[in-house]
């Protein structure tokens, strides 16, 4: 179990972490989301010992981690960080980096550096030296790297943001695969939610340095607290009390509107052509909303409009 209690942190231009409690199991997969600058990569730092905690504690298994003010070296011998910045050697090849720190009295080192590499989906790449790599490349090879000593927890700064669409995917099954054969906990800061709905357990929302929602990942997605919650994952409309009879206001995403005769009439503005359907923008007493459709409609087209029921 890995346990943060009341951590604050500061940087000398202001406040970064207020009041951060979590309670994470071993072998959970934990998605933290947030928008830009509001203390993601500076929470996975000071978990990964890189920073000092003003107050507060980090335990992992009830034994508390002591901060960067208490290591030569930073970094806990259990966990292994891939930062936004990931750190390998420019000079030697994929694969004296992902086994850089494999003790070499390991037998099967070898095999061990070619099923990592096999995970992140560079096998062919092993004796490239890695700074002819690609940045996507580099990222990929950061992953094995950090995979290569068994850490308990896997700490990932926005892991694919440099990686193909067409390699994305692959690489998310087979990663969070390994994550769960090998009970490994994962935290992942990310701004895509296709890190975060198919592969995490858990959703952490964070604003302005605090966390502001810690539930299970579908019921972050399904009943978000509130808008900022809601559009960290989507688009959001934010329906006015009354005009589907509802007494409260609705936060939906396009995909829970319809047309439907019974719905409320709005005016099309525009049909955005997104593959498997479009994207329609419409107009309703100087509102905007947005829905799916699976055609596209003429701007100016009237059309009624209402919540799909489940
Ligand atoms: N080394 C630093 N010195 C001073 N302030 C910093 C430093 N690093 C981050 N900050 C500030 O702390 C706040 C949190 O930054 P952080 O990098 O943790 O955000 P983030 O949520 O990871 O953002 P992003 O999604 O853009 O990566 C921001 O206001 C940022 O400007």
């Amino acid at each position: 179990m890995l346990q943060l209690n009341n951590i604050q942190f500061s940087y000398p231009q202001g406040k970064a972490l207020i009041d951060i409690h979590l309670k994470i199991k071993q072998g959970s997969h934990v998605a933290l989301i947030g928008e830009s600058g509001c203390g993601k990569s500076t929470l996975l730092n000071l978990i990964y010992g890189l920073l000092q905690e003003e107050s507060g504690d980090i335990t992992f298994d009830g034994n508390v981690l002591d901060g960067a003010d208490f290591h030569l070296v930073p970094g806990h011998s259990m966990m292994k960080y891939v930062p936004q910045e990931f750190d390998l050697m420019p000079f030697t090849t994929v694969f004296e980096n992902v086994g850089e720190h494999l003790s070499i009295q390991i037998d099967d080192r070898a095999s061990r550096i070619i099923e990592l590499l096999h995970i992140v989906d560079m096998s062919d790449f092993k004796d490239r030296k890695v700074k002819t790599l690609s940045g996507g490349q580099k990222q990929r090879v950061a992953i094995a790297k950090a995979l290569a000593q068994q850490p308990k927890v896997l700490l990932l700064d926005e892991p694919f943001s440099n990686i193909d669409n067409f390699r994305k995917n692959d690489l998310r099954r087979s990663l969070f695969t390994y994550l769960k054969k090998e009970n490994i906990t994962c935290l992942i800061a990310t701004h895509d939610k296709d890190d975060v709905l198919p592969f995490t357990h858990e959703t952490i929302i964070m604003r302005y340095g605090r966390i502001t929602d810690h539930r299970n990942t579908i019921d972050c997605y399904q009943k978000p607290l509130n808008k900022y919650g809601a559009s960290l994952f989507n688009e959001v409309n934010v329906i006015p009390v009354g005009w589907f009879n509802n007494a409260k206001e609705i936060i939906c995403y396009p995909e829970q509107l319809a047309v439907n005769e019974i719905g409320i009439e709005v005016i099309v503005k525009h049909s955005y052509f997104k593959g498997a359907d479009y994207l329609i923008q419409v107009t309703c007493q100087d509102k905007t909303l947005l829905f799916n459709s699976p055609k596209k409609f003429k701007p100016g087209q009237k059309v009624k409009l209402a919540l799909k029921s489940n």
